[in-house]
């Protein structure tokens, strides 16, 4: 067993918007060192934390997690559309793993998730299919939130099952950090979104144009310094990469989702994925961290955010 970790950012932004000059490079500079990373781990085996944003999850049954047994990308933002290669037997063992460790989970044999989860390992991998994948849908857009400490409960009983199996293992974390981009949300919408946001599954192409053309605008204005948004918080996002880097997983417990609402946006709860892949890593060792970037990219309505790691033993 060795373990690996990627956890970045995504932000189906890229490819939409164009940053200011020279960050695009540097983006891609980052993704073709993770993709070196990757290639020189050569994993046997991917786990992948991501969120979904009113694609694949909706608030007719909201779990906190999911554990996905069987999971398809639904191709927004021109993301990868179509199956993860999910492991089954070994999905249900993961999944009653879990379950014995008294983490209430949720599985699903046949999830929907969206560039939250699709995005990450598509850009690294080659796609969602390359590698035999765990996708483990973590919520971070829909409240009400479960206390951090659950989402490292969940992250080490996940590690715990990694460590016991003869595989290399890349751990994948995607989302955060701060930012609030325009993703429906019950509190603030309109009947009609309400609709959406409880029977939304399988939009006509033309409702998924407009959605993503509404997130398209409002990163260009928010570029612009008009757009009714949270700012972004490089200070937050910095101090957050530092507990992540810290290795010390008890610290993200400290965490508050309604402060976090506050001061880093609507979507910063997407770091619970870091936060449960980070969880994860903790219990093979202790873990050095390789990589570390970091930029607010407004046109990308992104703290825009990496780091990788693996476990010392890996050396
Ligand atoms: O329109 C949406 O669904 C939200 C898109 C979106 C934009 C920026 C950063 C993100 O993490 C993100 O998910
Ligand atoms: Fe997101």
């Amino acid at each position: 067993m060795s373990l690996a970790l990627i956890c970045l950012s995504h932000t189906p932004l890229m490819g939409f918007t164009e940053p200011a000059p020279g960050v695009r490079a540097e983006v891609e500079a980052l993704l073709d060192r993770l993709r070196g990373f990757v290639a020189e781990f050569d994993p046997t085996l991917v786990v992948s934390f991501g969120p979904d944003h009113y694609n694949g999850f909706f608030y007719d049954l909201m779990p906190p997690f999911c554990l996905c047994l069987g999971a398809r990308g639904v191709g927004d933002f021109d993301t990868q559309e179509g199956d993860f290669q999910v492991p089954e037997e070994l999905a249900s063992q993961l999944a009653q793993h879990v379950a014995d460790r008294g983490v209430d989970i949720a599985i699903s044999r046949a999830a929907e998730l969206d560039h939250g989860a699709v995005q990450v390992p598509e850009l690294l991998l080659g796609g969602i299919d390359r590698f035999p994948t765990l996708p483990v849908f973590v919520n971070g857009v829909a409240p009400p939130f479960v206390p951090m400490q659950r989402i490292r409960l969940l992250g080490e009983a996940v590690g715990d099952f990694l460590v016991g199996l003869d595989e290399r293992v890349l751990v994948i974390g995607s989302g955060g950090l701060s930012h609030d981009p325009p993703v429906p949300r019950w509190a603030s919408d309109t009947p009609q979104q309400h609709e959406f946001l409880l029977r939304g599954r399988h939009p006509t192409a033309q409702a998924r144009q407009t959605r993503q053309q509404r997130t398209i605008d409002t990163g260009l204005a928010f570029a612009r310094g008009e757009a009714e948004i949270a700012d972004l918080n490089p200070d937050w996002d910095n101090a957050f990469l530092d507990v992540c880097a810290s290795g010390d997983p008890g610290r993200f417990d400290a965490y508050r989702a309604d402060e976090m609402t506050e001061v880093a946006g609507n979507s910063a709860h997407e770091v619970r994925s870091w936060v449960a892949a980070f969880s994860a890593l903790r219990r093979a060792g202790a873990y050095r961290v390789v990589d570390r970037y970091y930029r607010a990219i407004p046109e990308w309505i992104a703290g825009f955010g990496c780091l990788t790691a693996t476990t010392e033993s890996e050396e």
